[in-house]
């Protein structure tokens, strides 16, 4: 475990708040800081433990520990940011109009680490469609206890900026500045140029993967090396794929071979709504599931099995939560 100066003399000026330190505001966070950005970390049940004790992120790079961290509690002591990283989970974003615009910069910029779709809409209603940019992490991270991150596998996040017709916009100086900062830290950064094709590019994995790991209580190398639940994969990426198209979205085949190849290499993994549900918490079905599903059929798409699979996720979740 290698403990860090809290801050290198990175050159990047930006600053960057992270909402909500879990897996991925902790280990982006804990990245970017470690690089030397300026980084400001909300919490809510860890914020004690990690403004006393930091961050200890665990990873396939190297371990380290962040012995001091800018930790807020509330986003009214944080100072404005040039970044405001969005790392709830989507189920908390109705607390989103409280927390983001005290925290950013008149010319700042929201970053929305979620997956789902759907998300950056809202985000623009509280902030405006200029300030919006969707980010679509690959990386396999959970948080193990308060303040402490275990990052297992791959890291690329896919940065595009927001449009209120999600046309797609191109790719703009400030994706490249945010480029900068996260490969600095040692994050390979995609720069997409169109937002919506990336956002259904994600699903065609979070759909199958993290829908079926509730369902089957199951990991996803148990579903890739069962041929019902492997064929089970590729009919719900192929719905998804269908859906894309239906905006014009086209997903090829060698995507789709792409990450079912990425999830056969992946670590044995526990996907995040898989650990929702075995610590009851409520499930990102809406965004991930439910808001695609919604679109596609209000766009007379028919998804039969992404649809059996919503409604399956949302008499577990209600059960669940008891
Ligand atoms: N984990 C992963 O590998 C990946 C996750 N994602 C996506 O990233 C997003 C975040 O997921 P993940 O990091 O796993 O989630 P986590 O549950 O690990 O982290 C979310 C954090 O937000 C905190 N939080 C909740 N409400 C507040 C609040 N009001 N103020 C401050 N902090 C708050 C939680 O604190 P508390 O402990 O108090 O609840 C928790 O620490 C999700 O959309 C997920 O689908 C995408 C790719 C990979
Ligand atoms: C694809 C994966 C596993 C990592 O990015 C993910 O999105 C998740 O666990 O939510």
């Amino acid at each position: 475990m290698e403990s860090y100066p809290d801050r290198h003399n990175c050159h990047s000026e930006r600053s960057y708040a992270m909402l909500g330190t879990g897996a991925l505001g902790g280990y982006y966070g804990g990245c970017l800081q470690k690089a030397g950005l300026d980084v400001h970390f909300l919490l809510r049940s860890d914020y004690n433990h990690v403004s006393q004790s930091g961050l200890v992120i665990e990873s396939t790079d190297g371990d380290f520990t962040l012995s001091q961290v800018n930790a807020y509690q509330d986003v009214k002591d944080m100072p404005r940011c040039d970044v405001v990283a969005i790392a709830l989970k989507t189920t908390q974003n109705h607390l989103l109009p409280d927390l983001l615009l005290p925290v950013l910069k008149d010319d700042g910029v929201v970053l929305v680490l979620q997956n789902g779709l759907g998300i950056e809409d809202a985000v623009a209603e509280i902030v405006g469609s200029h300030r919006v940019i969707g980010g679509m992490c690959f990386v396999c991270a959970n948080k193990v206890a308060p303040g402490h991150i275990r990052h297992l596998d791959y890291k690329a996040i896919s940065l595009g900026e927001y449009t209120a017709d999600y046309h797609p916009a191109g790719i703009t100086a400030r994706m490249r500045q945010i480029a900068t900062d996260f490969e600095s830290a040692g994050i390979p950064i995609d720069l997409s140029e169109d937002l919506l094709l990336a956002r259904w590019q994600k699903l065609v994995w979070n759909i199958p993967y993290n829908g079926l790991s509730v369902i089957l209580n199951a990991r996803t190398d148990e579903l890739m090396a069962n041929a019902s639940t492997r064929a089970l994969v590729e009919e719900l990426m192929a719905e998804v794929v269908a859906g894309a198209a239906r905006f014009d979205r086209h997903i090829s085949s060698s995507f789709v071979q792409n990450m079912l190849d990425r999830t056969a290499k992946m670590k044995p993994y526990k996907t995040s709504m898989k650990i929702d549900y075995d610590l009851q918490r409520p499930l990102e079905v809406e965004a991930i599931v439910g808001s695609p599903l919604r679109l596609a059929e209000a766009a007379g798409t028919n998804l039969p099995q992404i649809r059996t699979l919503y409604r399956q996720l949302k008499f577990l979740d209600r059960k669940n939560q008891g």
